[in-house]
Parts: C-alpha cells; structure tokens; sequence
C-alpha cells in the first residue's frame, strides 16, 4: 500500500506530527482555535485526501493512495480471467483503504490535532456503480461471487453497456420520453440505466441477488457514516432523475419486462442535496480515519461538479474543466437549454438556484497513458531519467520545440469512446498522417492536440445552443502540464484560468464538509471564502491559433465522417474484435 504525503503548511509540529516520517518542521505556531474539514477526492487512479482550514481554504497537509488493484479491465484479479472488451471494474475494498491510509495520512502531514476537524467532505468519479446487499455489502465480497465480473463496481469508463445505451435510447427517442433532452438526446453506456441493464441480462442471478444499485459516491459515505443517502448531482446526471421521478415502469419494462421495477426496486431511495449532511462520522470510520465520531459528513458529490465552488466558479458561463484521466466540463447557467450531445442538465446539480451542464470527454490523461505504456521506446524513458524528469513532461518538452503543425498529423481523441457531444463509445481513436520520418514526440503532441480540438467541439457546442461559454477554467491532475494549458488557451481562443490547488475536487469535497458542519450558509458562501483561482494565467497566441483553426476544420471533417454516420468502420472494427475474441481462431483448426 503506497502512501505518499505532503506537507503543505507553514506550522510548527509537535509531537503528534510523526518527525520520524521525515516531516520537516517550521517555525510557525498552529492556530489552535482554528477549524479544519478533510476532503477526500476518489479519482480513477487514486484517493487522496486532504486537509483544508475552514476560515480561508489553505490546504495544510495531503496524502494520496494508490488503489492497490487499480482498474481492472483486462483480467479480473480475483482469477486472472479475461475480461471482454470494454470494461473496466474496481474493487470497493480499495476505496475503505484510501480512509483508514490517506486520511491519517494527510492528517499527520498537516500536523493538526484531529480534534479540530468539524467535517468531512468526499467526491467520486461518476458513474462509478457499487451491486450491493441491503447493509450495503458489495456482492463481489460475497464467497460465492468473488469470481463474477457482474459482483464487482463497474467504473465510469465501463463501456461495455453500449448496446444497452443504444436500446434505451432508440426507445426513448420513439416515445419522446420528456427526459431524454435533458442528456442532450442521449443516454450514456457509462450512466446507471445502462450499466443496470447490462447486469440483468447477462448475470440475472446477480441482478436478482442485488438489493442497491449504489454509486460510489454515495456507497463511500455509507461506510463513513452507516446511512445510504443517493447525492441529488448523479442521481440527476447519472441516474435519469427529473422533475422528481425516474423513467417509468412501462418504459424500463418495455426495455426488457424483468427490468420494469429496476428504478422503484434498485435505484429509488432518499435524496439528499449538495452541502447537506449525509449524517456523522460512525465509531468504525472514527477508528479508520483518525477523525472525531460524530462530526458531520456531507452528502456524496462528483469529482467534477464538486470542483467549481472550489474554484469560484459558479456563475454562469464559467466552464470548469477537470482535467485527468478523463475530462468533464461543468458549467452553470439561468438558461434551461438542450445542448446536443451533453451528459445532462440538472436544476440544482452544481449549486443551488442554476441549471448545472456537463459534458465530457471520456480519455484524456488515460489517451496519454496509453501512448506511454504501449507506443514509446525504452530510449525515450532513459533519457527523460537522465533529464530528472517525467516522461510525460520529457515528451512535452520535445514536442513543443515544433511549430504548430510542423507534425503534418491530426488525430481523433476516442480511444475511449466519444462521451459528448456524439456520445458513442463504439468509436475508437485515429492518427492520420503518419510517415516513415514521423517521431513519437509528435504523435505525442497530435493526441494532447486532439483532445484540445474534442474540448473546442464542446463549448461550441454549448454557444450554439444558446448557453454561452465565457470562461474556461481548468482544474485536476493534468493543469501541471503548462505546455497542454497553451495548446487549449490557442484551440479554444480562450484564456484558461487555473483552480490554485493541486487537489481541486478534495478542496471541493472540503467546501461541502464545511457547509454540512454548518460554517457556511452555503456551498457559494464556502467557495467565496475556501476556493481559489488564478485568473487567465493562459493567453491565446494568435499565430498559433490560427495554424490551430486550420487543423480544427479537419478534425471536424473526420469528427463527422467517421462520427456521425459516413463511414461506419469504427463500429464494424469493435464488432469484428468481439466476434475474434469469442470465438478465437488459432490455425490450427483440423480442415
Ligand atoms: N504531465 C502530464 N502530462 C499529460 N498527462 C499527464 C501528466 N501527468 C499525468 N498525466 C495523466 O493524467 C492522468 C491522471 O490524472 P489525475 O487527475 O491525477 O487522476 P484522476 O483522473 O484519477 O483524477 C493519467 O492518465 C496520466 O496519464
Ligand atoms: O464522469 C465523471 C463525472 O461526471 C468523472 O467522474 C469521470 O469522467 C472520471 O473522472 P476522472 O478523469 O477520474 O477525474
């Protein structure tokens, strides 16, 4: 278990700060009156938590755990069995470990008496769903189900519900259900209907034995304070909930009659708002985190909607992109609107009294994982060891000594399926381009450049619809990349202001805590006075822009050829890939 610290604060430590762990120590008195909540961000990679001081947001101490058995979508741990193309699964386990490691952890790191903390706040990736008992056990710690796929979480980029999105989708559409323009016209494969689907049909057994359909954001605060309460954001978002209902009973059973109740009997329970308290933290999660029973626990939030009050970003027409594994961008507005291909509108989904917009972008830092972990050569780690640096930062480096489009490439950035705005996780990736003088370094910058020309797609698709984007602002693990910051500012022709803290949705997670333990009337209260934002830090270089727009007209000419219907290889590639790996032929087969 891998648990790295950071202490932030100017405090001097006393004993309860563990020196031995090689904290430094300052000369600077802790404020021993002051007030502290803990946030604790639940990424695809990662938990982290961290500490964060009531009256200002300073952010004293933060730790982060790796989750020991990551993301799961080729084999499943458990027994090493392949998995099908597409999905990606977790362990719920890994998650209680991020409270009983990161949480001390990050508390040792601010060198603060624990009895200070009034709150705790937490986020999650969305729609990252936990099968489940009626006392909330997941059914892959069951015995007799630690060997089924379908017993485990399904994380958001589980894609493998494509079909059963499709489904509900071409249905919906026939009916006219009211719902429906409210995601922009589609349904995701990576929301609870679809992923809900998928588990009825291809384990039944499962789906009959599950008592909860539980999003990982709420099913985190469960263990924290032994209550399931559903957070109003995925419950709108993710969960087809408007204007106080879920899709009906005859729409969901006219889908397959054995998921008629899926929504009254799986999913339906008590909502709770952003900034509520979900209830107080338990004895057992006092024991895991180090905290004080009983102190209030917010009710659940996503990593991306909880990010804009910490990054004073809650008025209309600030866009704030959170930048990791995957982007979402969310942004509030006075104005109800169908912006077409969207993830969802939800009255209240951000903060209070505005309508909350998502969109997304399913693969961004996973589009460059994947290009470090499968297309470099062993010479480009060497020498970006040799230089101290990152192979990330090293490829940046390289890649930026180039003029803009000096590569000759443009690329698609779908290798994780296109959440928005054609919301198709059938469609894969693309380069074009490429010769035999083409170097990994400019590959590297035609894919941080393609997902630039995916986020371009979006707000223009949002100021086409009348719901006009005029900030954007990024937050999440990727705004280190100052190289990738440029490149956006120049493809947007947008200025990009940054959240001013590395963990941007635990310091959102911590405005939340603050408000349910009643130090703020409310989250825009809390973000004022907690949050953080560096203004326009990125301006657009006009030269570069406009060698940009040139490159953008292409993407949006192989965006909507093989997107939107033209030419239909993408789907016929992933099909023909299923059909291979269900029935391999090796060659040796007897004539
Ligand atoms: N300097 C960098 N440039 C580009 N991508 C990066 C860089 N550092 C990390 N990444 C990518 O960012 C992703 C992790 O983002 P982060 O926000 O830390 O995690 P999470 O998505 O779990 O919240 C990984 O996919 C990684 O490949
Ligand atoms: O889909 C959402 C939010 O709606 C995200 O939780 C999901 O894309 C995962 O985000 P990360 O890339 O892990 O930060």
């Amino acid at each position: 278990m891998f648990v790295t610290y950071q202490n932030t604060s100017h405090f001097f430590c006393f004993a309860s700060c563990p020196r031995d762990k090689g904290f430094t120590t300052l000369n600077a008195r802790p404020d021993l009156t002051a007030e502290y909540v803990v946030g604790i961000d639940f990424g695809t990679l990662s938990g982290r938590a961290v500490v964060v001081r009531v009256s200002d947001g300073a952010e004293l101490g933060s730790a982060t755990l790796d989750y020991p058995h990551g993301v799961m979508d080729t084999t499943l741990a458990a027994t090493g069995a392949a998995l099908p193309p597409e999905w990606a699964l977790q362990v719920p386990q890994d998650y209680v470990d991020v409270l009983k490691s990161a949480v001390p952890a990050a508390l040792a790191a601010a060198c603060i008496d624990p009895a200070q903390v009034i709150g705790v706040g937490t986020d999650f990736t969305a729609c990252t769903m936990v099968p489940t008992l009626a006392d909330g056990t997941p059914l892959n710690e069951l015995p007799e189900y630690a060997d089924r796929p379908h017993a485990y979480v399904k994380l958001w980029r589980h894609h493998a519900a494509q079909p059963h999105a499709d489904r509900i989708n071409d249905l919906a559409f026939e009916r006219d259900e009211t719902w429906l323009p409210r995601y922009g016209g589609l349904i995701s494969s990576e929301w609870e209907f679809a992923k809900g689907l998928q588990l009825l049909e291809e384990d039944p057994e499962l789906y009959n034995r599950m008592e909860h359909w539980v999003e990982a954001a709420d099913w985190i605060v469960w263990q924290l304070t032994g209550r399931y309460v559903r957070n109003a954001c995925t419950a709108g978002y993710k969960g087809i909930f408007q204007n106080g209902a879920y899709p009906t009973e005859d729409f969901l059973g006219a889908l397959n009659p054995a998921f008629a109740q899926f929504a009254n009997d799986k999913v339906a329970h008590e909502i709770g708002q952003l900034g509520d308290a979900a209830g107080t933290l338990s004895a057992e999660a006092a024991l895991w985190t180090g905290l004080p029973e009983g102190i209030a626990v917010a009710v659940g939030n996503v990593d991306a909607h909880v990010t804009a009050p910490a990054a004073q970003a809650v008025e209309p027409g600030q866009m704030v992109a959170i930048m990791g594994t995957s982007t979402c961008q969310v942004m509030n507005s006075d104005q109800l609107a169908e912006v077409p291909g969207m993830c969802g509108v939800v009255d209240g989904g951000i903060v209070s009294g505005l309508y909350g917009y998502e969109a997304g972008q399913s693969g961004v830092g996973d589009i460059f994982a994947w290009f470090i972990n499968t297309q470099v050569p062993p010479r480009y780690f060497e020498a970006a060891e040799h230089a101290g640096q990152s192979i990330h930062q090293y490829l940046t480096d390289l890649a930026a000594r180039a003029p803009v489009g000096a590569h000759g490439l443009i690329a698609l950035d779908w290798h994780s399926g296109n959440r928005s705005v054609l919301v198709d996780h059938e469609l894969s990736g693309l380069v074009l381009g490429t010769t035999l003088t083409t170097r990994t370094e400019e590959i590297y910058r035609a894919l941080l450049e393609a997902t630039a020309f995916g986020a371009r797609s979006i707000v223009e698709s949002f100021n086409a619809s009348g719901v006009p984007v005029t900030e954007f602002i990024v937050a999440g693990g990727l705004l280190k990349n100052a190289f990738l910051m440029q490149t956006y500012s120049d493809i947007l022709r947008l200025p990009i202001s940054t959240i001013a803290s590395e963990q941007g949705p635990a310091l959102g997670a911590a405005i939340h805590a603050a408000v349910a333990a009643n130090a703020y009337a409310d989250v825009r209260a809390a973000g004022q006075a907690m949050g953080k934002l560096n203004k326009n830090v990125y301006t657009p270089n006009e030269r570069s822009a406009g060698v940009y727009d040139r490159l953008f007209a292409e993407y949006e000419l192989l965006h909507d050829y093989f997107g939107r219907g033209a030419n239909e290889v993408m789907h016929r590639l992933k099909a023909l890939k299923r059909e291979a790996i269900a029935a391999p032929i090796t060659g040796k087969e007897t004539a």
